[in-house]
């Protein structure tokens, strides 16, 4: 069994609907358990800062899933939600991107675990925390921008 923990965003349409859809489909998936999941953030868009603010939170899952089969499962959840690669770094109806995978460190084409850019996104780290209190080595760039939106007492009330 592998533990893999997914960062999910979104600054497009009815935000919250499409973070709750793209987990419902993770429960949903027969390789994947949804283990946890954090509170949901309002985060200023970082990197193309000329774009809506997201809802940004992170899963922590179980699967049987390779980290490159997972990637295909996210990256069709995005096609599923009506993702569009308008503007590479601008608005998405919905992200997933995989932070960690086991202990692994991997560099593909496709896929870099950990996820390169993670440890300098609070709105990564802040959620990622909620979900993985053993990572509190890490140290939380700036929360600025980064505003608690909404906590859950688990996935069943999410
Ligand atoms: N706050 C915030 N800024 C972002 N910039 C990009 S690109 N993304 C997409 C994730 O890589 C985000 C995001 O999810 N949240």
């Amino acid at each position: 069994m592998n533990e893999s923990y997914l960062s999910l965003g979104s600054n497009m349409g009815n935000r919250l609907e499409m973070l709750k859809q793209a987990v419902r489909i993770l429960a949903e998936h027969t390789s994947i358990e949804v283990v946890a999941i954090s509170s949901l953030y309002e985060t200023e868009p970082v990197g193309f800062t000329k774009q809506d603010p997201f809802l940004n939170m992170v899963v922590r899952i179980r699967t049987t899933l390779a980290a490159l089969e997972l990637l295909d499962v996210c990256q069709e959840i995005e096609l599923e939600l009506h993702r569009e690669r308008l503007v590479r770094w601008g608005p998405r109806t919905i992200d997933l991107d995989i932070l960690l995978y086991n202990q692994d460190a991997m560099e593909t084409e496709r896929l870099i675990v950990p996820h390169p850019r993670m440890h300098e996104r609070a709105f990564v780290l802040i959620p990622l925390l909620e979900v993985n209190p053993s990572l509190k080595g890490f140290n939380l760039p700036d929360p600025q921008g980064v505003q608690l939106w909404k906590s859950y007492d688990g996935v069943d009330t999410f």
